[in-house]
């Protein structure tokens, strides 16, 4: 047997980033941004009222209150979007609205409701040939300067940055419809047996739901992979052959699920040992002990292939383990420099309710964790398993209720109530 290190390390040895992509925005969301970029737009692009109301010049409103308003001749009407530039001569005005660029000649903003003029749409709000100002107004009131937030050429997102709904926004508003980023990885989801039915299909004797597709099609979307969905073979070696051959042009790394152990089906590793670039291998952990891991070939391209094992904990487990900091590492999201940023993050519990572990293989024990005080008055989190049969692999449906997975070292025989666990929060 392996040692969980060992084999990640093998895994984040095969891997690498991937190779940078203009994208449009739409397609940007949660990727990791290669270059630094720098505003093309400035934020405002130009000068802009920040209120509905009417541009004159102050100097014509000097005097203006609501007991000696001052009438302007009103000259044109800026809805925004207007295009037009027209010019405020003493003793007019320009009706504006929010984010209709500032009219040459005028230097503040009156609002509207500082006016004799109806408020908002409808009825009374046709153009008016001349405005009552009931208040006087200092230069540049009301008034969003080009450039006030952001000047053309000023740095605003840098490279390595995961690209959030902010983010983009920024991008969006400083003249980026593309951004240059690390794509996410394209991950084929491929569930082998001939057990499988389609979750929700009413069963034959010895069926069971796929479960493992949906769980690793949703752990991929969760870490900002795009799942690609590739189905279910069942176990025939010359299915599975063409499945992954027909599959491999779409996708940048495949996930296997079943199929990896000591049975006379278990085709994944009858069809992929012998291509001599997968290797299968007994992993110290529990669950999840049988693994395969290598490149399959597609023209120059390598594509990473995962073969977990079929029972749905270890699928989990797995996953987390060396699916994840895989493609975390392609995505650049993570670097095997800063391992903490290859796997979700680690705590302290105190255990709650005691377990045995296997001889020999490091347990990854899916827990509840609850919050609460010790006797000094210093918060804890408490934990105890989230199945009542323990670690076993098959019991998927418990999965819905584990914060997070309690790692207990192979040389650990038992865990006793009151002993302090290491965690691992699960997405
Ligand atoms: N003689 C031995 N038998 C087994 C060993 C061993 O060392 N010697 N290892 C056991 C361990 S540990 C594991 S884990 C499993 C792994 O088996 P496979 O990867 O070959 O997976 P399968 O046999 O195909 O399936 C195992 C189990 O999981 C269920 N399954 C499979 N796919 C799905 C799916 N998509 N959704 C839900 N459930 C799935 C399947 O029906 C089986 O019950 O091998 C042990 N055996
Ligand atoms: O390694 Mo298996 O996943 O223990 O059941």
């Amino acid at each position: 047997m392996i040692t969980v290190e060992e084999h990640r390390a093998a895994v984040l040895a095969a891997v690498a980033p991937l190779e940078p992509r203009q994208v449009p925005l739409t397609e940007a969301l949660d990727c990791v941004l290669a270059e630094d970029v720098v505003a093309t737009l400035a934020v405002p692009p130009f000068d802009n009222s920040a209120m509905d109301g009417y541009a004159v010049r102050t100097e014509d409103v000097a005097t203006a209150a609501g007991t000696t308003p001052v009438r302007l001749h009103v000259v044109a009407d800026l809805p925004a979007g207007s295009g037009e530039r027209p010019e405020v001569l003493p003793g007019t005005a320009v009706r504006i609205m929010t984010g209709a660029p500032m009219p040459p000649g005028a230097d503040t903003i009156v609002p509207v409701e500082q006016t004799d003029q109806h408020v908002g749409p409808g009825a009374g709000s046709a153009l008016p040939e001349v405005v009552e100002i009931r208040a006087s107004a200092a230069v540049g009131a009301h008034l969003r300067r080009a450039g006030e937030d952001v000047s053309v050429g000023a740095p605003v997102l840098p490279a390595g940055v995961e690209l959030g709904a902010r983010e983009l926004s920024t991008a969006a508003s400083t003249g980026h419809g593309t951004l240059p980023v690390r794509p996410r990885v394209r991950l084929g989801v491929l569930s082998t047996g001939s057990e499988l039915v389609a979750p929700g299909t009413a069963l034959e004797h010895g069926q069971i739901p796929d479960s493992n597709s949906t769980l690793v099609a949703g752990l991929a979307a969760t870490s900002g992979a795009r799942p690609v969905p590739l189905g279910s073979v069942v176990d025939d070696a010359g299915a599975l052959r063409a499945r992954l051959r027909d599959s491999l042009p779409d996708v940048d790394a495949i996930v296997t699920t079943g199929g990896v152990s000591a049975g006379a089906y278990d085709v994944v590793k009858e069809v992929l040992a012998p291509l001599g670039e997968v290797t299968f291998s007994a992993v110290a952990m529990q669950p999840g002990k049988p693994q395969g891991f290598g490149v399959l070939r597609d023209g120059g391209r390598a594509v990473p292939i995962f073969c977990l094992p079929g029972n749905p904990v270890s699928v989990f487990v797995s996953y987390l383990a060396f699916v994840e900091p895989a493609l975390r590492v392609m995505s650049g999201q993570g670097t095997t420099d800063e391992p903490e940023t290859l796997r979700p993050p680690l705590l302290e519990a105190v255990v709650e309710v005691g377990w045995t572990c296997p001889p020999g293989r490091r347990q990854y024990m899916p827990v509840v964790l609850e919050e609460s005080e010790d006797d000094a008055g210093t918060r804890v989190l408490l934990a105890h398993p989230a199945a009542a049969g323990g670690s076993g692999s098959h019991l998927v449906a418990s999965l819905a209720r584990a914060h997070a997975l309690a790692i207990v070292e192979a040389d650990v025989e038992s865990v006793a109530v009151g002993d302090v666990v290491t965690v691992m929060m699960v997405p």
